[in-house]
């Protein structure tokens, strides 16, 4: 599945006055597992929501896996969605679940999501309501699988599960990618999650796109740089500073340059994680991805 998984073009999305999402333009390459973060209110849900179809642009529009637009027949078909508190029938059995989605989906493969069940030992005769928060994302993860979607979308998925249940959850969450090639988009506050699980990460901010890129390309092009902070401004002349911190008399620059990139005499240089990329996106609203105008924290 190599399609472009999503695609938005000046995607917007007002509430009254506000807009949730403005001037969004990107293109999400299909076979990923991209993680969508960012600050509460950013726009996540609501981007998400117009991606599967359940809310309806203000302006611009969004496709889906090559050429399907969001909400057509078609792009309903292949695409399924787990919502943030895994909405699901809590006085249905899970067993009834999968009724459900077989009368509600033209393709469904009850006999996937049954062994999957089985595997993971969750009763199909128990009511939804009396299991456990790990156990229903579960379910609504199984249930969304049966789809056999060509992109599986997943807001918040981690939010109510304990570290356990998480980890048991983003695991099978890859198996299942691995087995199918399906596409995955979730948005997820849990950062340190990110760098085990995303290939591919999103940043909004403020209802805009701040950053969207390969998880590789992105470590490789950001680098810590920590040197004498009486040589700061000058570095920070010769190269895109996304954020600087300093402490007595020592400068952390976080830069955004190509690999290889001259390393100022007297300074170190460092790898960043993938979290440190995101958190440092998130502290500072202003820094674009590309070059990044510099914003100077003490
Ligand atoms: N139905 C609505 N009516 C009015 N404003 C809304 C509505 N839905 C979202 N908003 C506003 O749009 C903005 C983006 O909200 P959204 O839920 O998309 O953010 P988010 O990134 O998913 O946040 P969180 O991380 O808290 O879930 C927020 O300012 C929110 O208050």
């Amino acid at each position: 599945m190599n399609a472009v998984a999503i695609e938005a073009r000046g995607l917007g999305k007002r509430y009254g006055r506000s807009w949730a999402l403005r001037d969004c333009s990107l293109s999400i390459p299909g076979g990923h597992i991209v993680g969508l973060v960012g600050p509460n209110g950013a726009g996540k849900t609501t981007f998400l929501s117009m991606a599967v179809g359940l809310s309806t642009p203000t302006a611009g529009e969004v496709r889906l896996l090559g050429a399907h637009r969001a909400g057509s027949p078609d792009a309903l078909d292949m695409v399924a969605f787990v919502a943030q508190d895994a909405a699901l029938y809590r006085n249905l059995t899970v067993s009834d679940m999968l009724r459900v989605g077989r009368s509600l989906n033209r393709r469904w493969d009850e006999r996937t999501a049954q062994d999957r069940l089985a595997e993971l030992g969750i009763p199909l005769d128990r009511r939804v309501g009396a299991l456990s928060g790990g156990q229903r994302a579960q379910v609504a993860l199984s249930l969304a699988l049966a789809k056999r979607p060509g992109l599986l979308v997943l807001d918040e998925p981690l939010a109510a599960l304990d570290p356990l249940a998480r980890h048991e959850f983003m695991s099978s969450l890859m198996a299942a990618v691995a087995e199918d090639g399906v596409s995955v988009v979730f948005s997820s506050h849990v950062v340190a999650e990110l760098e085990r699980v995303c290939d591919y990460l999103v940043v909004l901010q403020d209802g805009r796109v701040q950053v969207s890129g390969g998880v590789e390309d992105l470590t490789a092009e950001h680098h810590v740089l920590v040197g004498p902070a009486d040589q700061a401004d000058e570095v920070a002349a010769l190269l895109p500073v996304v954020r600087e911190r300093r402490a007595h008399a020592q400068a952390h620059l976080l830069v955004r340059c190509a690999e290889g990139f001259p390393v100022p005499p007297g300074w170190q240089h460092h790898p960043v994680t993938l979290e440190e990329i995101v958190l440092t996106y998130m502290r500072e609203p202003a820094a674009a991805a590309l070059p990044g105008p510099k914003a100077v924290a003490r």
